[in-house]
């Protein structure tokens, strides 16, 4: 037995069950009076939301209260939410009245229980609302296990043995790509140095770069007052945003490229607007801004598009990055294996939560891929803080191309917010995932009941 999971069931019996699952439409209206912010070439008007899933764990031979909760949640930008919380609804019977016990020392089965259900898995399979559902939990559960244990979840992966972390993962369909050997071997190499990280990351921090200042929707005067100020608080690393109008694009790379000077690493965002073509021309027509990256050019589905805009980009200086909508690990396999993407950006909950995460993080080191994970929207800093960390502890083992995203919006709704120090995040020491949100933010957003709603409608 695992000295981990021999601690846990120390800590816990096994007639600790979850009592139940509830899940919250919270969204944020934070494109409301036009204000842009989020805003993209496709996602114009983007509410930041939250499906909120809440688990709560509790003994079945007592009559008491719950022990302890946890906080999971799948980030949406509006209406998609009520789809999302109506799916985590139906995962509800695969989930409540399972000992936890069972779920953490056997966590890939619990996993493979929720994507493969078999009559739920005909609208995924492991995609759409119904993955980003198993997301909202499995990210919930976490958070759970890290207060369990009285640690960030960062460090509850990074005290696990490489053996404790590979059992962690479904390796349906991945064999052919990495095998367990491979994988215990890449965390194996980073076992003895994992100290030395961690009191890297306590005294510098992990490097991050900001979106906020370049929403598509911003004004010019916007755009120069936010990279004003991000440049005041120590960022040196930025991203904008790019569109199919390609005068509006030149015109915002020479405002932007004015104020940060022509070295400063900028990378530019498309989000999907483009056909491959288009992208080849319209990014060769933008290569004189030096970007180092073009982030979704195309749809995230195409992977022989990525890899023919690669081919085209990469001689122009101009690197590949996607994975904001990959939906699991069968996608980013194919991406990393066929050379369609030169950096990895996991989401931490449109894949299937940290479970899938994991493989994902393994199969970019072993194709070395650097990892910059999407982050930004609503609680997704929260979340990737954690991933990046454990990433870099256990897996990649260096920082070198390897940024965390950072996004202005919605922090004060958490009840542990990240803390970002000169362009930097700073690890967390609260024990769980940073998923719990304020209680009274809860309330004043839930859709459409919540006074901040009540009061737009009315
Ligand atoms: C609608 C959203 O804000 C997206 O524009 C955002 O997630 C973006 O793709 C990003 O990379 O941060
Ligand atoms: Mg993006």
């Amino acid at each position: 037995m695992a000295p981990l999971f021999s601690r846990l069931k120390t800590l816990l019996s096994r007639d600790v069950i979850i009592s139940s699952l509830t899940a919250r439409d919270v969204r944020f209206p934070t494109s409301a009076c036009g204000t842009g912010h989020g805003s993209d070439a496709l996602h114009k008007d983007p509410n930041y939301s939250a499906a909120y899933a809440v688990l709560t764990a509790a003994s079945s031979n007592s009559e008491g209260g719950s022990l302890y909760s946890g906080h999971g949640l799948t980030f949406t930008i509006g209406r998609g939410n009520e789809v999302v919380c109506a799916a985590i609804k139906s995962l509800e019977p695969l989930v409540v009245g399972r000992s936890l016990v069972d779920i953490f020392t056997d966590f890939a089965s619990f996993w493979h229980s929720l994507t493969c259900e078999t009559q739920l898995r005909w609208i995924g399979p492991e995609k759409g609302a119904i993955h980003l559902a198993v997301a909202a939990v499995i990210n919930a559960l976490w958070d759970l296990w890290g207060k369990i244990e009285c640690k960030p979840v960062w460090e509850l992966l990074s005290d696990m043995s490489p053996e404790e972390i590979i059992s962690l993962i479904d390796w349906q369909y991945l064999s052919d790509a990495i095998t367990k050997d491979e994988a215990l071997a890449i965390l194996h190499k980073q076992y003895p140095s994992r100290r030395e990280r961690v009191e890297d990351l306590k005294e510098n921090g992990y490097p991050a770069y900001i979106t906020s200042a370049g929403w598509m929707g911003y004004s010019d005067e916007v755009v120069e007052e936010r990279l004003q100020s991000a440049l005041k608080s120590g960022f040196t690393k930025f991203k904008m945003k790019v569109s199919r109008d390609l005068s509006v694009d030149k015109h915002r790379c020479e405002l932007i490229r004015s104020i940060l000077g022509p070295n400063v690493p900028l990378m530019m965002d498309a989000n999907q607007c483009w056909d491959v073509d288009e992208a080849i021309a319209h990014m060769t027509a933008l290569s004189v801004y030096k970007p180092l990256w073009i982030e979704e050019p195309t749809s995230p589905d195409d992977i022989l598009g990525h890899a023919k805009i690669g081919r085209a980009l990469r001689p122009l200086g101009i690197g590949i990055a996607t994975g904001e909508h990959c939906h699991n690990r069968v996608m980013f396999k194919q991406f990393l294996e066929s050379g369609a993407m030169d950096y990895c950006q996991i989401d931490s909950c449109r894949l299937g939560g940290i479970n899938e995460i994991i493989a994902v993080l393994l199969l970019a080191e072993k194709f070395k891929v650097p990892v910059c994970p999407h982050a930004g929207g609503c609680g997704l800093c929260e979340m990737v803080q954690h991933l990046m960390f454990f990433y870099y502890i256990c897996i990649s083992g260096s920082k070198e191309s390897r940024l965390i995203e950072y996004a202005d919006h919605l922090h004060e709704h958490f009840v542990h917010p990240v803390t970002v120090n000169n362009g930097c995040y700073l690890l967390p020491t609260s024990a769980g995932y940073s998923t719990e949100m304020k209680k009274e933010s809860v309330e004043e957003y839930s859709y459409p009941n919540g006074p901040a709603w009540t009061k737009t409608i009315s």
